[in-house]
């Protein structure tokens, strides 16, 4: 069977009060750096720290002039299908050839993908399972009960038949959003003409159409400006009748179904989790999904309602807050505070708000949930143009490299893969672009930060949480300055995730014996989430784990991990001291 050793003098059990053998160190330095090289797949760190940090050069080995193959699961392509397949951009074959350092061939920027019309097959989620989709997002805005159940269930026999990969899923409720209706046929609507917007239902004419909220004429005013679709159609409001607003078009374009309206400058005084959304989220405890995205999240106590209705029906999901209205923003450290993590809906936020607020947010919003320990998606219109074009434009594939570098856990797709004509090459294009800008990240300015951790032991409050925060911090200087990968020992997911916040530079092996936590880990950034059974016995535990890496090629012989055990729920040990190790895998 497949071992670790330690390697000794690295003094591999960290304690609070030890403090390391100096000279050990330095000798265990020398001999890993002359192992790896002699394993002949080490190059130096464009940034070395002080004794020379060694990092894996990816091989990209290109075939019949197209694909480039990255090995991976979750975190990228791994079927010769997708890798051979023609959806490769001939521009990033040529950068991915080019590219000879990395810290790390597995993406870790987690993609997130809505389902929808072009992809709600199960064909289609295998494929875009492989080519790296890692959440699948469910709309509520769209589509029933039985054809979101449908997906539910291809995504859990996707997971119940892949060999290591793994698909959260997340159920994005409605909210209290207001909408245009359905139209058998879009409506064309021209600069200037007048067009009328009615509380009627199931009113669709040349200039008349209805909207979902029956509010709307009390909430709207003589002189707002409507936006249709987030600002592709805008109207201003000219006059109102007890059950219709008289708008005149300013820009004009195609009125399709169910187009989302916003005022300008306005929330809608709806509740935040309306009936309808209550129904989803009672489907998504039934179903049990993995996260719920919440819309149009206006303060804290709506999310506190929620945890407190997923905690009487003993639910274990979590709480993602979509940041897109105004309201949002004043409210935003205490929302963010309750919640599971948060999204930045630039769609509604750039509706609501001057749209040249949107980047400042996304920026704003990120800080906030990398320093609330908190998972972050960045959302909507990233690869717009591909939802009808084979390439993106240059700003998407510059907006993805930015979020990527701003620091998200995930980046995610809309229409492109819901009802989109090249989803696959949407999540390849996205794949490519997050993976090569992590590959130029370096580690010298990732170094953990504790100013929490700090602060709470100044003011003598230190608790079991900082003290793993404080582990999971030295974990990845660890890691990080020995250039090995971490593999983390987790049942409620807490210190994978705490590993995933302090961002190491190579991947987190996080060994779960809980399916549901396996499922959840796939949103969270460089986490790559394998389920196993955990014996009474932790060596034969360790030795199975590095066995399965082994295995998957994940590891090589002779190479150096660093094995997290800890967490607040102790596994395998007494008392809750963390134990961070050095191993030299054995074959
Ligand atoms: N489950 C679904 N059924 C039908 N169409 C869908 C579904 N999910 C998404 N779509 C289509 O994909 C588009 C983009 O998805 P998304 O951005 O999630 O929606 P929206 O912007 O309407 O909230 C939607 O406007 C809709 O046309
Ligand atoms: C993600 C967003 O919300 P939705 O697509 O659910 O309207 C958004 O507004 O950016």
């Amino acid at each position: 069977m497949a071992t670790a050793t330690e390697i000794g003098s690295l003094a591999a059990r960290i304690r609070p009060s030890s403090g390391g053998d100096q000279a050990g160190l330095a000798s265990s330095r020398r001999s890993l750096d002359r192992s790896l090289l002699r394993a002949g797949t080490v190059c130096r760190a464009p940034q070395p720290a002080r004794w020379g940090l060694v990092v894996r050069s990816l091989k990209a080995t290109e075939r019949s002039g197209r694909a480039v193959d990255v090995v991976g699961t979750s975190n990228g392509p791994v079927s010769s299908e997708i890798s051979n397949s023609s959806f490769a951009l001939p521009s990033t074959e040529h950068s991915l050839e080019e590219t000879r350092v990395v810290s790390n061939p597995r993406r870790k920027t987690k993609i997130v993908c809505t389902i929808g019309p072009s992809t709600n097959t199960r064909e289609m989620i295998w494929k875009l399972a492989e080519a790296g989709m890692n959440v699948a997002r469910l709309n509520m805005s769209h589509g029933d009960h039985e054809s979101h159940q449908k997906i539910i269930d291809l995504v859990k026999e996707y997971n119940a038949q892949s060999k290591g990969n793994v698909i959260a899923i997340m159920l994005d409720t409605k909210g209290p959003e207001v909408r245009s209706g359905d139209v058998p046929q879009p409506i064309l609507l021209k600069e200037g003409q007048e067009f009328n917007f009615t509380i009627k239902r199931g009113v669709s004419s040349e200039d008349t159409v209805s909207v979902n909220y029956d509010d709307f004429v009390n909430d709207v005013e003589v002189g707002d400006i409507l936006l249709v679709d987030g600002g592709m159609m805008s109207l201003a409001v000219r006059s109102k009748t007890v059950d219709t607003v008289k708008c005149e078009v300013i820009d004009g374009g195609e009125l399709k179904s169910r187009r989302h309206l916003n005022v300008r400058g306005k929330s809608a005084t709806l509740p935040s989790i309306t009936e309808k959304d209550w129904e989803d989220i009672k489907f998504g405890v039934d179903h049990k999904v993995d996260f719920y995205a919440v819309s149009f999240v206006k303060d804290a106590k709506v999310v506190h309602e929620l945890k407190d209705y997923l905690k009487r029906c003993n639910a274990d999901i979590h709480v993602i807050v979509k940041i897109e209205s105004a309201d949002s923003i004043q409210n935003l450290h205490s929302i963010i505070s309750a919640s599971d993590g948060a999204m930045v809906a630039r769609g509604d936020l750039g509706a609501e708000l001057p749209i040249e607020e949107v980047p400042l947010l996304q920026e704003e919003i990120i800080n906030r949930c990398r320093s609330m320990e908190k998972p972050v998606i960045v959302a909507t219109n990233m690869l717009e143009s591909m939802i009808n074009h084979p390439t993106p434009t240059r700003a998407e594939v510059s907006d993805i490299a930015i979020a990527v570098r701003e620091g998200a856990d995930a980046i995610m797709l809309s229409g492109e893969t819901a009802h989109g004509k090249y989803p696959l090459k949407a999540v390849k294009v996205m794949h490519t672009v997050a993976w090569r800008t992590e590959s130029t990240q370096s580690t010298s300015n990732n170094q953990p930060v504790l100013p929490s951790a700090v602060q709470a032991a100044i003011c003598g409050e230190f608790s079991q949480r900082h003290m793993s925060a404080m582990f999971a911090a030295h974990a990845t200087t660890m890691a990080n300055t020995l250039g090995t990968p971490i593999i983390v020992f987790t049942q409620t997911g807490s210190m994978a995730i705490l590993l995933s916040h302090y961002r190491p530079s190579s991947t987190i092996f996080a060994f779960t014996n809980e399916e549901r936590i396996k499922q959840r880990l796939a949103l969270y950034h460089g986490v790559l989430p394998i389920h196993m059974q955990f014996s009474n016995d932790a060596e034969e535990t360790f030795s199975r784990a590095i066995k399965y890496l082994l295995d998957r090629k994940y590891l090589e012989k002779e190479e150096y991990v660093t094995l997290v055990q800890s967490g607040i729920h102790s596994i395998w040990r007494q008392e809750s001291t963390h134990h961070i190790q050095v191993r030299k895998v054995q074959g």
